[in-house]
This record gives structure tokens, C-alpha cells and sequence, in this order.
């Protein structure tokens, strides 16, 4: 699928792994909704977009993925500016083992809201065009990171939804692509929570086991997963699609598409 003329959707869009998807989409001539709940640093980002890719190829509209009416007025002004949207990637999420319910309401709410709205927008039953929807967990959403056990068990949340609902839209034929990213370390701001208090409370030796586990699996720079981003994207192949990146690969994981082949089922339970 080419991405000229098509409009995006990004939440967390001001910085990280969002900012860098944010400007991929844009060097391949789509225009991109910056959504973030930190306007200083989503407006510098948007000027200096303006820069590079003239001022009518982005917005930025302040949004916290938390509320329900602040995340549909950013729908609906992105598409007053832009008259569509094609492409959603619900990016947004924070480290905060101290407030769980806030944790969990960024990370898998905002991925939730992100991913009904959107829906609601572009599904064929309700009169849109179709799309595709790109979720970002993470290999937390896999793996347990045990110095984050509310941050793992948000992003199992996001990878399990995820995976649920594109089941839904493929077989209620909605016409809108789902698939979830699942990044390894990647160089933002976010690794900074790895040495905190708010990650690893007052127990230093688990702040030299996030060292010792980030120096082995090693930390990705941001282009490489938002070239992981673009393949979810564009490739219409990748539909239900859960793609790990690490630093020796990036590859779907080899989930059964079992609502495709109820026959398998049985064999895949303990029954
Ligand atoms: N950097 C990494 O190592 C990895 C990050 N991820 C995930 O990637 C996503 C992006 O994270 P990074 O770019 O690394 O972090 P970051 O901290 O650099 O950027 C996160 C962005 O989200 C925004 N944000 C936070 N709460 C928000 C809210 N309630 N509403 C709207 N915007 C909000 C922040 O203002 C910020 O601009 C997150 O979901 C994170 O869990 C996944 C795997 C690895
Ligand atoms: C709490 C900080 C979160 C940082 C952002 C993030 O989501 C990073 C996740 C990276 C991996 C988490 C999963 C398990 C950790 C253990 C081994 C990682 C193996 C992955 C690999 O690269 O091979």
C-alpha cells in the first residue's frame, strides 16, 4: 500500500518511538495528526515538520489518550483538517509502577479507546473506507520484565486486545487491518524509568539487573522499529500481525490464527 496522499493518526506523536513513526509516514508523502498530551514539545515537533514538509502536512493536537472526549475531539479535528483517516497508531504509553491505574490507563485504555474509535471511523459498516490500525506494545507484552510488572502486564493487555480484535475485524470483514508492534529496548526517553525509583522502588540490585539485561539484549536505535512500523503499515499481507523487533530480528511471532481454522482448536487446548 503506498502511503501518498493517506492520512495518519499518531498518539504520543511529540517525542520517541511516536515522533519517529510520526516522520517516516511523513518522508513517504502521507500527512500525519500529532496527538500528545505535552503541547510544548508537540507544537516544537510540528514547526519543525513545517519545515521540512510544509505546513499542511501535519497538526498537532493536544490529547490525553486517558479521556474519552478529549481523544474524540482529536478524531474529529484530524479529520475536519485532513477529510479521512487511514492510518491510527495508538503509541502513547508511560512507566509507572508507583499508580497502576494510571499505568493502565494510558497503556491499555488509551490503546482501547484509540483502536474503537478508529473503528468506529473507518469500518465499512459504518460508511468508512477501511484502514489500518498499528498498536504498540512491546516484548514486555511477551516477555516479563520483572523490575515492571504493571508496565508487563499493561503491554500483555495491549498485545492480548490486539490480537482479539484484528481476529474481529477479519472475520467480521470491517475492512481495517490490526496488527501490534512489539519493540525490545529502543533509545528514548522512556529507558530512563529502567533506573528509577518509580520502576525498581528501593531495591538497588534490581537497578544492576535492568543494566545487566539491557547491556545484553542491547538498546535499538529508533529508525530500526519505525521500519518495523512502515512493514505493519503498508504491507497488506500483515493483517492480525504481532511483529517483534530486537537487535537480531524482527519477524511476526508465530501466533495460530485460530478463529480462521476453528478445526485446530482442539488440538491447541488440553482438552
Ligand atoms: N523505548 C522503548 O524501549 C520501548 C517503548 N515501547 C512503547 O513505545 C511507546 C512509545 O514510547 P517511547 O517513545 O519510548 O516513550 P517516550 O516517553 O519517549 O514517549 C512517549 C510519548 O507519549 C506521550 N504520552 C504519555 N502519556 C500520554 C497520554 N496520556 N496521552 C497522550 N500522550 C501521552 C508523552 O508525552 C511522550 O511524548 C510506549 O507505548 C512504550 O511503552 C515499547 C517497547 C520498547
Ligand atoms: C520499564 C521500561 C520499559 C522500557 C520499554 C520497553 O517496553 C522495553 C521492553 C524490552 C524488553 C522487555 C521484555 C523482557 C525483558 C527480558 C529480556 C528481553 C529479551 C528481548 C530481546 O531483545 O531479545
Amino acid at each position: 500500500m503506498s502511503l501518498q496522499g493517506k492520512v495518519a493518526l499518531v498518539t504520543g506523536a511529540a517525542q520517541g518511538l511516536g515522533k519517529g513513526f510520526a516522520e517516516i509516514l511523513l518522508k513517504n508523502g502521507a500527512k500525519v495528526a500529532l496527538l500528545d498530551i505535552n503541547e510544548a514539545v508537540g507544537k516544537d515537533l510540528k514547526s519543525a515538520f513545517d519545515k521540512e514538509y510544509g505546513p499542511d502536512s501535519t497538526v498537532f493536537l493536544k490529547c490525553d489518550v486517558k479521556s474519552d472526549d478529549q481523544f474524540k475531539e482529536a478524531f474529529e479535528a484530524a479529520i475536519k483538517k485532513f477529510h479521512k483517516i487511514d492510518i491510527v497508531c495508538n503509541n502513547a504509553g508511560i512507566v509507572d509502577e508507583k499508580d497502576w491505574e494510571r499505568a493502565l490507563a494510558t497503556n491499555l485504555g488509551g490503546v482501547i479507546r484509540g483502536t474503537y474509535l478508529a473503528l468506529s471511523y473507518m469500518k465499512k459498516q459504518n460508511g468508512g473506507h477501511g484502514g489500518v490500525i498499528i498498536n504498540v506494545a512491546s516484548m514486555a507484552g511477551i516477555l516479563p520484565l520483572l523490575t515492571a510488572p504493571i508496565y508487563t502486564a499493561t503491554k500483555h493487555g495491549v498485545l492480548g486486545f490486539s490480537r482479539a480484535i484484528s481476529d474481529l475485524s477479519r472475520v467480521c470483514n470491517f475492512g481495517v487491518r490490526i496488527n501490534t508492534l512489539c519493540p525490545s529496548f529502543a533509545e528514548t526517553a522512556i529507558l530512563s524509568s529502567m533506573y528509577s525509583a518509580d520502576t525498581v522502588k528501593d531495591i538497588p540490585s534490581l537497578q544492576e539487573m535492568n543494566r545487566k539485561i539491557i547491556n545484553t539484549v542491547g538498546i535499538l536505535d529508533v529508525s530500526v522499529v519505525a521500519e518495523a512500523f512502515l512493514q505493519l503499515a503498508t504491507d497488506e499481507s500483515k493483517n492480525g500481525s504481532a511483529l517483534m523487533v530486537t537487535k537480531k530480528h524482527t519477524g511476526d511471532i508465530p501466533f495460530p490464527k485460530v478463529s480462521e481454522d476453528l478445526a485446530n482448536l482442539s488440538s491447541m487446548l488440553p482438552l
